[in-house]
């Protein structure tokens, strides 16, 4: 699991540590050159002779960038550092200098700022030093004036300096950015202003959230954690789910499991109008290993459903997952209409049944997935074992319908501000789907960045829908006792659906059914990976059939 916490946090960790004269700032340029020297010497073959340039701001974030910068120096690197602001860390400038490195005082000549960004964009690496944790807003003054110029001279150049074997006409600076990319939001991940996108960013002490949630996320390249030796106690802002977390928490059956106790998934989607969500959901269902999916809607598309999966029954009966609204109309005139084939109808008995609202009679509360279609059968208030998984588009439509005067681009903008202020509204647990899958819980937030561009393709949702379904399922009674666990389970959802992406069609286009198709292999090759058993057991459940 990658953790990441606030700016306030680490500051406050690093803030005992400092007292007590620990040196962190040499600890983390020293692991900033570490890096840089790896980074060379893969794609280089020899450090000697690299031309680095340091974007330096006031603080201690150039600061960083200047004692990287000296000890870079000192191994055979060209280094120049380019100072935006007079008050340059005085320390490090000292070290640059006695290293051997070159200093352009960019703030007494601001007029040079094109000259520079174009001298800048032909060097080998560029260390983005201008700002870090100390950020105000998004960047502003030289510091904006040169990071905006530097982003149009880098932009006609498509391979990094570094890669020995594109054509030395198409190459450009290898950026590294220092702790984040200068400008982002640490916290929030918000990109207001110019933001110089990195190849890698080393960050000191722990990940920050602007480097996981969008739209800041896809400007951090890969993130490189440093441990400088802080100790973080208070639970991170957001996390990032890895494979092994997911390996380790899959609920593999054993020879006492019969399909019951795996999980029944209560499938409400599609219509005669978009039969396909419906076996598109069912099939994400069976192919995450549901115990049994139960289909409910007309006999007309039960038809196709079992054609496309005859695993799938569509009798009623006990469910301990429900899954509402892939591919289902939404809006009261659809069912005025006659247009959701009476698919509102079964989709709220489901969710009532969900909440635990027929008491003993169903069996008590279990975990529902409620997506699309669905989203207009909640109720005011609906419980965190709930999932709602929106698009942008369709979260701009809940919180709007909750008195919000909220636009997609904010949503866009601000995805967990969002997702967690719809949490707030509804109750239930948010997933938010996009090229970075947000989740909002109660007091837990994921962000996912699992899959390919490919996978924004019509139908990949509902395929999503019936994987976590499945999931939730297979761990009802436990997400319905600790909610915060609805959140890491639709987390994990949105990993094996993104790698089942990759796997259906590496590098390529992928259909949403392949996903589905894909998600047996892909699960199997999380737990090969998996310790032995015994070291952590699969999660059990006590029920019989009903
Ligand atoms: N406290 C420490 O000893 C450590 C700090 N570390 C580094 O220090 C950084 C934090 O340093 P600081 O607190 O000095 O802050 P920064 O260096 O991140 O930024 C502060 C400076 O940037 C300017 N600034 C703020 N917002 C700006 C904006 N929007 N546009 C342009 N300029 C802006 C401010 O005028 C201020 O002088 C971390 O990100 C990390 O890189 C690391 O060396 C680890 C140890
Ligand atoms: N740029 C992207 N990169 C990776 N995955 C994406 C991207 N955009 C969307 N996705 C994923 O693709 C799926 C699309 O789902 P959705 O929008 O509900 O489509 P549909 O309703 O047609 O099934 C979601 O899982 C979403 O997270
Ligand atoms: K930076």
């Amino acid at each position: 699991m990658i953790s990441a916490w606030s700016a306030a946090d680490v500051r406050a960790a690093e803030e005992p540590l400092l007292a007590e004269g620990v040196p962190l700032m040499e600890r983390a340029s020293f692991a900033l050159a570490t890096q840089v020297v790896r980074d060379v010497a893969a794609r280089r073959g020899t450090v000697r002779g690299a031309r680095v340039v340091l974007l330096v701001g006031a603080g201690n974030n150039g600061g960083d960038a200047l004692h990287a910068g000296a000890v870079l120096a000192r191994r055979g690197l060209g280094v120049t550092a380019v100072l935006v602001d007079e008050r340059a860390h005085p320390g490090g400038l000292t070290a640059l200098r006695r290293a051997g490195g070159r200093v352009v005082e960019l703030f007494a000549a601001p007029g040079r700022v094109g000259a520079v960004a174009g001298d800048v964009a032909r060097s080998d690496v560029v260390l983005d030093g201008l700002v870090g944790l100390g950020a105000r807003g998004p960047l502003r003054g030289l510091a904006a004036d040169l990071v905006a110029a530097l982003v149009g001279a880098l932009e006609t150049a498509q391979a990094p300096a570094l890669d020995e074997a594109a054509p030395r006409a198409t190459r450009r600076a290898w950026v590294v950015a220092v702790d984040v990319p200068s400008g982002i939001g640490v916290d929030d991940g918000a990109v207001a202003g110019p933001v110089l996108a990195a190849d890698r960013t080393v960050t000191f002490g722990a990940a920050k959230p602007g480097l996981l949630l969008p739209p800041a996320a896809g400007l951090a390249g890969e993130v490189a954690v440093v441990d400088i030796g802080l100790h973080l106690d208070d639970p991170p802002a957001v996390r990032r789910l890895e494979p092994d977390d997911v390996a380790r928490s899959w609920p593999v059956p054993g020879a006492a499991d019969h399909k019951y106790t795996r999980g029944v998934v209560g499938v409400v989607a599609g219509t005669a109008t978009y039969p396909g969500a419906a076996v598109l959901t069912t099939t994400g269902a069976v192919c995450a290993g549901a115990g049994m999916v139960r289909y409910r809607g007309s006999v007309e598309v039960g038809r196709v459903v079992v054609g496309a999966r005859p695993e799938v029954v569509t009798v009623p009966g006990r469910v301990q997952a429900w899954v509402v609204g892939p591919g289902v109309p939404g809006g009261p005139e659809a069912e005025d209409e006659g247009q959701d084939d009476g698919q509102h109808e079964r989709g709220r008995a489901g969710l009532v049944a969900a909440s635990g609202g027929l008491g003993g009679l169903a069996g008590g509360p279990v975990p529902a997935v409620v997506d699309a279609g669905g989203l207009g059968l909640l109720d005011d208030d609906s419980p965190p074992w709930f999932v709602v998984t929106p698009h942008a588009g369709e979260l701009t439509a809940l919180l709007r319908s909750r008195g919000e005067d909220v636009r997609r681009a904010d949503v866009e903008a601000e995805p967990l501000r969002w997702a967690r202020r719809a949490h707030d509204l509804t109750g239930a647990t948010v997933l938010l789907k996009g090229g970075v899958t947000v989740v909002a819980g109660p007091g837990v937030a994921y962000a996912q960045s699992d899959g390919p561009g490919w996978l924004a393709t019509a139908g990949a949702g509902d395929v999503l829908a019936g994987l976590l379904g499945a999931m939730l399922a297979a761990r009802a009674d436990e997400v319905v006792r600790h909610p915060e666990r609805a959140a890491e389970v639709a987390a994990a959802a949105a990993l094996v659906h993104g790698r089942a992406a990759h796997r259906a069609n590496p590098g390529g286009p992928v259909a949403a059914l392949d996903v589905a198709h894909a998600v047996p292999a892909e699960v199997a090759r999380l737990l090969s990976s998996r310790r032995p058993r015994g070291t952590c057991p699969p999660t059990r459940r006590p029920e019989e059939p009903a």
